[in-house]
């Protein structure tokens, strides 16, 4: 591409950038090293350029058309990956790289067909299929010559997982679990577990194989209805469907049995921990952490290269139009966007090292922070997705009437943000099981140990603790820290007293549970403030000055921001005071103006692609005018100058014809 065809004010943008970008751009993929590994697998991506990203857009296929389309190019897409992906191996480090290469390479706007093969079919194996399941399945599920979905939720039932309905029935004389679904809302519905009984006995949710289809003709095996469940808001390129099983017998051994067991008899062997059959939804949060941060980057490198190539509106009568990256309200809705990215990143980071510490301690037996992974995951999915949809919105808004066309990739962005807030557990209830550790913890708080991410309980509850207001980086964490615990604190005596006035433990729960999501999600917020800073102080010591100062300005302006978004809680729950608010807003405007020559700079470092970032506002080049035309005459109804509907319909009616 020559420099001519490069829009001259993103030129100039670039030129203003304080910091070395491809520095940045090394911290963000984990080193020089993932991002060659990751510019390697983009190159050869690109040797299928035509057969990945030409043809009719998605948005001009039918429903079956898009699928289909869909299926042809991901099976090219991950044909090109699977030779340049490492070995296939199951370390899970390794594997949530080829997630992020395999999902975040996923080149339709409308997810990837392979998604839930990856992202949940293979996990379970990893977690709960034993050594000899693994031997028997899971390499032909790396080399994908099986193809596997996650169906878990019902017609009936997606958040509670006890009230599941489809039955796995053990019949001892022939060693086979009897697969059925007993009502129309026991359907399978998303494809995705069942209700073990053995002996009579139902043992609750265990998770199961089981052949679907025939695997030359694809037919549905006997006594199994399938069917797709229809368009979806997005996500319309993964082909979620229903399942109803009338009888259907499978091997005894195709019960995942790495932790419960039903022996050839029937004796059922319950798992060193109940919990552990869930494990495959704590892996797979912790992967839409990581989503959420993608998702983001696309939007924000979207929103900040369109404005600073947009230009609207006179600042002063007679200059030119500005730029609308110099209107400080579009500074609030982007720079804040970029921050809030930056800050998931650094937690997702956490979350995936907090995972494999406490993976390693499962593996051995020590169950002692399942609790506490469960609750970080929760809240950081429910939190970090929230967030994704809610800076992908600004960012649409941010982009006027052009960011409302499916071209520009915003839509279409929110609609895969939006639904991570469901799926793989609804927020809401996330929150609530955050929530329900964290008043757990409280009650034991001066009798039992407390587990690191919960430490801070104590020291802001410690008698004689004292905490004046500041309104520094640190001094907002605390303060977020004293509101956590106040929240949930008052939960405790809340429910303390509904229950001691008559209230049983459930009502009294749902009568509080507004301010419980509140406490898990201050809680949460505590959480990401101060891993973002104490993370990113320590990464910013290996970083150039001019790097380390920008990202000490990110990290001060998410503080402040969420200090300015929560100040109810911060007046209800510190001694911040209406002077501090002042000086805060001020702070807020300055660092605005500080991080407004870097935004171009910061979201270049992402290094999207534009065939990945599929955005008509967003390429590298900024023609956004020229590409919106270009994406306009793709439609349809340009193919010719007047469509057929005039004749048949518009003309008769307007000549009284009709
Ligand atoms: C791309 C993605 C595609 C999408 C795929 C999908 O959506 S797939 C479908 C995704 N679907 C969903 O995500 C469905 C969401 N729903 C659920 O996950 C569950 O129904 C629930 C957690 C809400 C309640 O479950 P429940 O009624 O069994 O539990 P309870 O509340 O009575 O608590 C009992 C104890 O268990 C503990 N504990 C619970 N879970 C876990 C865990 N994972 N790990 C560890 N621990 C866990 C809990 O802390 C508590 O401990 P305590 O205090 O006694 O020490
Ligand atoms: C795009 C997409 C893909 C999906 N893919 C899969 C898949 O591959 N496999 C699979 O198994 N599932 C899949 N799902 C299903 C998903 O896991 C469920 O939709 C999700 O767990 C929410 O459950 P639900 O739909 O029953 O919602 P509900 O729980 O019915 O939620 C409705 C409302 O009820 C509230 N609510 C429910 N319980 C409580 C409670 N205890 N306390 C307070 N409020 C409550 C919720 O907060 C929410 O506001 C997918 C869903 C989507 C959107």
């Amino acid at each position: 591409m020559g420099i001519g065809d490069i829009n001259k004010d993103l030129i100039r943008e670039r030129a203003k950038c304080t910091f070395n970008v491809t520095e940045l751009t090394y911290f963000l993929d984990g080193g020089k090293d993932k991002t060659l590994e990751r510019k390697e697998r983009e190159r050869v991506m690109l040797t299928k350029r035509e057969e990945l990203f030409g043809g009719t857009p998605d948005e001009y296929l039918s429903h079956k058309e898009k699928y289909e389309n869909s299926m042809r190019k991901a099976v090219i897409l991950f044909s090109l990956l699977r030779k340049v992906q490492k070995e296939n191996n199951t370390d899970l480090t390794n594997y949530r790289n080829l997630l992020s290469g395999v999902l975040g390479a996923s080149i339709s706007q409308d997810g990837s067909p392979f998604g839930l093969h990856y992202i949940m079919f293979m996990p379970v194996f990893m977690s709960q299929a034993d050594e000899e399941q693994q031997k028997k399945w899971l390499h032909r599920a790396l080399n994908c010559s099986i193809i596997g979905s996650y169906a878990q939720t019902e017609l009936g039932h997606g958040t509670f997982i006890r009230g599941l309905e489809t039955t796995a029935t053990y019949d001892p004389a022939t060693q086979e679990f009897v697969l059925h679904s007993p009502t129309l809302t026991s359907y399978k519905w998303w494809p995705g577990g069942s209700q073990l009984y053995s002996k009579g006995e139902c043992h609750g949710i265990h998770s199961f194989i089981v052949q679907v289809r025939d695997e030359d003709t694809h037919m549905p095996l006997p006594g199994i209805k399938v069917g797709e469940i229809g368009v979806k808001m997005g996500l319309n390129a993964v082909n979620n469907g229903f399942i109803g099983f009338d009888n259907v017998r499978i091997p005894r051994t195709n019960m995942l049995m790495k932790h419960a067991k039903v022996l050839e008899d029937g004796t059922y062997v319950k798992s060193k921990n109940s919990k552990l059959i869930y494990g495959a939804m704590v892996f797979v949060r912790v992967v839409i952490v990581f989503d959420s941060v993608n998702y983001l980057a696309k939007a924000i490198t979207v929103a900040t290269r369109y404005s600073a190539v947009r230009r609207q509106s006179q600042l002063k009568e007679g200059e030119p139009e500005r730029q609308i990256l110099d209107y400080v309200t579009q500074q609030d809705k982007i720079l804040t966007a970029i921050a809030g990215c930056f800050a998931m990143k650094m937690n997702a980071r956490m979350l995936w090292d907090t995972f494999n510490v406490i993976n390693d301690q499962l593996h051995k037996g020590n169950f002692e922070r399942l609790g506490e992974l469960h609750a970080l995951a929760c809240c950081l999915k429910a939190i970090s997705t929230t967030d994704s949809s809610m800076f992908t919105e600004r960012c649409r808004l941010a982009c006027g009437g052009h960011g409302y066309m499916v071209s520009s990739n915003l839509p279409p962005t929110y609609a895969l943000t939006t639904a991570s807030c469901t799926y793989e557990g609804d927020n809401t209830v996330l929150l609530l099981q955050t929530a329900r550790f964290l008043l757990k913890t409280w009650r034991q708080i001066d009798t039992a140990p407390l587990t690191p991410t919960v430490q801070y309980l104590k020291t802001v509850s410690t008698p004689g603790y004292s905490y004046k207001w500041e309104n520094s980086v640190e001094g907002i964490i605390r303060g977020f820290q004293i509101v956590s615990m106040k929240k949930i604190s008052s939960c405790v005596d809340l429910m303390t007293t509904k229950i001691m006035s008559g209230m049983s433990q459930e009502d009294a729960w749902n009568t509080v549970s507004i301010q419980l999501v509140s406490a898990g999600e201050s809680h949460c917020r505590a959480i990401v403030i101060s891993t973002f800073h104490e993370d990113m102080s320590k990464a910013m010591r290996s970083m150039s000055e001019p790097l380390a100062e920008v990202m000490g300005q990110l990290v001060e302006l998410y503080a402040v921001f969420w200090a300015l978004e929560r100040l109810g809680d911060l007046l209800e729950f510190t001694s911040i005071s209406g002077a501090d608010v002042v000086k805060l807003r001020s702070r807020y405007e300055e660092l605005l103006r500080k991080i407004r020559p870097n935004a171009v700079g910061l979201v270049d470092a992402f290094d999207i692609i534009d065939e990945l970032l599929q955005s008509s506002l967003g390429a590298y080049d900024g023609r956004v005018y020229e590409r919106l035309m270009e994406e306009a005459l793709k439609s349809p109804l340009n193919a010719e100058p007047v469509n057929q509907s005039f004749h048949k319909y518009l003309k008769p009616f307007m000549q009284g014809k009709l």
